[in-house]
């Protein structure tokens, strides 16, 4: 379904921090909003942006000329903002009226909302594409050779985490009610327990979407981790988990296992869309052996005891964070 049309970007130089060797093993530029000198043919924006198909190993000559009118339209983000706020908003509210309904346990809503939140907030990404800031556009129009090819869209994406965030901030001191929230993602129903595990949730959501966005890997195997494997890993491990894990009893072999498996396969799952959509182009047999080390990092981590010192829901990302930057780029 053709939504809109609008007159290609232009190709700029990469800059020279992305000149890593994680860009180089892309082989082609990741970024959707590169800029060409020469437009392209029109091409006509379906509501998922798609990267341009930008030819491999293409030479990027510094961008010079006139600004250059992305074409894109801040309505849409404005738009997409709303929809995936809505989108939250409706999430919670259904899996409230689920437990509301006792038609399924407090504990396996709170998991389920973990794992659909994040995962679900990563798909949406290719709907916000503002290609760049103002910012660039005025430096383009004063003919400066930049070399950013930031992406505005990264910051109206992550304004729907941190409205949750302090969504989250509010109800969990108790400045407003919520007990719809309170039910369907805390274990216990006190509104405290929302400013641990959900709070780092979406805290670690903001972070991926700015630092990392759509642009690469890491936020992708870092989310898909933390929402996919250590979900995963908690409602197995629950249900299945009678081994326990000799240097942890409060975790089990078949929560572990479930972890690696799970966040291996959602990892490689929402790889190959944002590939797929053109945002970057992976050597599949070197990747998948890379987001299996990965895995297995978050996994061991994900086992040990620390749960008392650091939430899972900061340590789990932020060592898949690492592990995949290290592993991508090396
Ligand atoms: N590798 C794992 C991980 C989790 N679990 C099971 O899932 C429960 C909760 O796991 P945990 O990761 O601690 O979940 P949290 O996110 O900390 O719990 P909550 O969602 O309440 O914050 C554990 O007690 C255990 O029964 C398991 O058996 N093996
Ligand atoms: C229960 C949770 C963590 C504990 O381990 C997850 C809390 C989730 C937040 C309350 C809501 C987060 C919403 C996302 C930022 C956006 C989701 C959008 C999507 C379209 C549903």
């Amino acid at each position: 379904m053709t939504l809109l049309t609008y007159t290609p970007p232009f190709i700029v130089r990469q800059p020279p921090f992305l000149r890593t060797s994680a860009v180089e093993f892309l082989r082609t530029p990741p970024f959707p909003a590169l800029l060409s000198l020469e437009p392209s043919s029109p091409l006509r924006l379906q509501f998922l942006y798609r990267a341009p198909n930008v030819p491999r190993h293409a030479s990027f000559p510094v961008c010079r000329g006139l600004p250059i009118v992305a074409g894109a339209d801040l309505t849409q983000d404005a738009v997409a903002v709303a929809a995936v706020l809505a989108g939250a908003y409706g999430l919670v509210s259904t899996f409230d009226s689920l437990t509301g309904r006792n038609l399924i346990q407090q504990s396996l809503s709170r998991k389920l909302v973990h794992i659909l939140s994040g995962l679900m907030f990563m798909v949406s990404w290719p709907i916000f594409r503002y290609p760049f800031s103002s910012c660039s556009k005025i430096l383009i129009s004063l003919n400066f050779s930049f070399n950013s090819t930031s992406t505005s869209a990264r910051y109206f994406a992550s304004l729907v985490p941190m409205v949750n965030c302090l969504r989250l901030l509010v109800h969990g001191f108790s400045l407003v009610e919520d007990d719809g929230l309170i039910k369907s993602v805390t274990r216990h129903g006190n509104p405290e327990e929302l400013l641990r595990g959900p709070l780092y949730y979406v805290i670690v959501l903001i972070l991926c979407a700015l630092v990392f966005w759509r642009e690469s890997p890491v936020a992708v195997i870092a989310l898909s981790m933390m929402c996919g494997g250590d979900g995963v890993a908690d409602i197995m491990g629950r249900r299945f988990g009678s081994a326990k894990i000799p240097y942890n009893p409060d975790k089990s072999l078949v929560g572990s296992i479930s972890m690696f498996v799970f966040g291996f396969l959602v990892s490689v799952g929402m790889l190959y869309y944002f590939s797929a959509l053109g945002y970057f182009n992976l050597d599949w047999p070197s990747t998948l052996q890379r987001v299996a080390l990965v895995s297995m990092v978050a996994t061991v981590v994900e086992s040990l005891p620390i749960s008392n010192v650091v939430d899972d829901n900061l340590s789990v990302p932020l060592t898949t964070m690492v592990a995949a930057y290290l592993s991508f780029n090396i």
